[in-house]
């Protein structure tokens, strides 16, 4: 990985040598030039140049228009890409998104003069010698995030650069400069301008982040969180605030890390968000498919093992961890019948949160039935009506009616009970229950 990172770094240079020769000023510039400063890689590499897009489309054989409008063609270099921006000033701002007009300049301090913070606000040269007019280095040495010139201004011109900000805040362990904070909080109501899909893009890369419960606290405290365009459920609102800390012993956890999507779990149950907070979220953030219906399991898997739903059965856990038998059995059942409607994913991921943070997600503590369950999922024969050893098609045929719902009903109770252990997994045996289910049911 980090062989790529360093051929796409000189091929960028490359880049910009080429560029130079012709007579053009050139620059890495952003978030590149920060990372790399910072000792990070990968990323996209930015490149800002003095020449206008026809000159440099002229000097490239393998060249893309990418973005003319705005002064962007993607030059490709030894297999890689790279963004070559005309150095430009944006102006308008109508939408707090986007300017109304861009216009080509010849200076780079220009360019850098219209970036969001002093960190992305440097330009390095093909010798590595830096551009930075605004104290980016310095900031970077005091931890501390700062908006270019006038934050308000700054975050007027695109509201987008206040979850930024945020993001970069909790990603670097940076403090916010006290006016880049009330430029925030100045233009803070400007947030619902900006499209849902771009909110839930950076809250999904802060869940993701380095310390996504400072983020959350962030958010909350600047007012972010209930000023979005379209409102996150009152639940979730409230949890941000208040869960943050308990959270961050579930997301920021010491033992093995968990990715995104069980962050994103860890959150909600933390908060306690209902299932139907959950996908309502999910929706509002435009987070589609499969990673919700993750997400969502999990924390349904959750509201059934905490008793939200009637016969959680992990509602007398001090009895369990203890092993007191006829309810540790009860809840062993319980356990296994939510893996059967939740399924084994759903089941491995809960267990994964239960590990990473068993105070705030393993109901019951570090001792909680948590550790029972996991051994009682292994020992499932079936978790999945595919697994057994006799298919729907030969009760159909063993049966000799047509068929009909009823398939997929006989099929569930000989899942359950081999998952439960009260019949071997194997076609005689399920066959001699099926029949036995079918008696008693007449
Ligand atoms: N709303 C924005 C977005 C970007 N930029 C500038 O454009 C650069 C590149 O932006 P982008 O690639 O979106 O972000 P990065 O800073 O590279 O960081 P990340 O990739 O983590 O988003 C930034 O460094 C910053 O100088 C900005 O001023 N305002």
């Amino acid at each position: 990985m980090e062989e790529k990172e360093e051929a796409a770094w000189s091929a960028g240079l490359d880049v910009l040598r080429r560029l130079t020769e012709a007579g053009h000023p050139a620059y890495l510039v952003g978030g590149c030039v920060r990372d790399r400063l910072l000792g990070r890689r990968g990323g996209d590499i930015d490149i800002a140049t003095a020449a206008e897009p026809t000159a440099v489309m002229s000097l490239f054989a393998d060249v893309l228009p990418t973005g003319l409008k705005h002064g962007t063609v993607t030059v490709r270099e030894a297999g890689f890409g790279f963004e070559v921006t005309t150095f430009r000033q944006e102006s308008g701002y109508s939408d707090a998104r986007h300017p109304d007009a861009v216009a080509f300049v010849r200076d780079v301090r220009e360019d850098l003069a219209r970036r969001d913070f002093t960190v992305n606000a440097m330009a390095m040269d093909a010798d590595g010698a830096l551009v930075d007019p605004f104290g980016g280095q310095a900031d970077m040495r005091d931890r501390v995030l700062r908006a270019v010139g006038h934050a308000a201004e700054r975050f007027g011109e695109d509201a987008l650069r206040m979850l930024r900000g945020i993001r970069f805040a909790a990603e670097l362990g940076y403090r916010i400069d006290e006016s880049t904070w009330d430029g925030l909080l100045a233009r803070r109501d400007k947030l619902r301008l900006v499209a849902m899909e771009r909110v839930g893009a950076e809250l999904d890369k802060m869940i993701g982040g380095a310390d996504p419960a400072r983020a959350l606290t962030l958010l909350s405290e600047s007012g972010l969180a209930d000023r979005t365009a379209e409102p996150l459920p009152p639940a979730v609102v409230a949890g941000l605030r208040a869960a943050a800390g308990e959270m961050a012993a579930a997301m920021n956890a010491q033992g093995e890390p968990i990715g995104g999507d069980l962050r994103w779990a860890a959150l909600f149950v933390g908060c306690g968000a209902t299932a139907a907070d959950v996908l309502a979220t999910l929706r509002v953030l435009r987070y589609a498919g499969r990673r919700a219906e993750r997400i969502a399991s999990v924390a349904r898997l959750h509201e059934r093992l905490s008793g939200a739903i009637p016969g959680g059965p992990f509602g007398r856990r001090k009895a369990i961890a203890e092993g007191a038998g006829a309810i540790a059995g009860e809840a062993r059942e319980g356990w296994i019948r939510a893996v059967l409607d939740f399924g084994r994913e759903a089941a491995r991921d809960w267990l994964r949160l239960a590990e990473a943070a068993p105070s705030a997600i393993a109901l019951g503590g570090p001792d909680g039935p948590y550790r029972e369950a996991s051994r009682w999922l292994r020992e499932m024969p079936a978790a999945a009506a595919s697994e057994l050893a006799v298919r729907g098609d030969e009760l159909v045929r063993h049966a000799g009616l047509p068929a009909g719902p009823w398939v997929a009903r006989h099929l569930r109770l000989l899942l359950e009970e081999v998952a439960l252990g009260r019949a071997a997994n194997e076609k005689t045996v399920l066959l001699a229950a099926f029949a036995s289910h079918l008696r008693k049911e007449r």
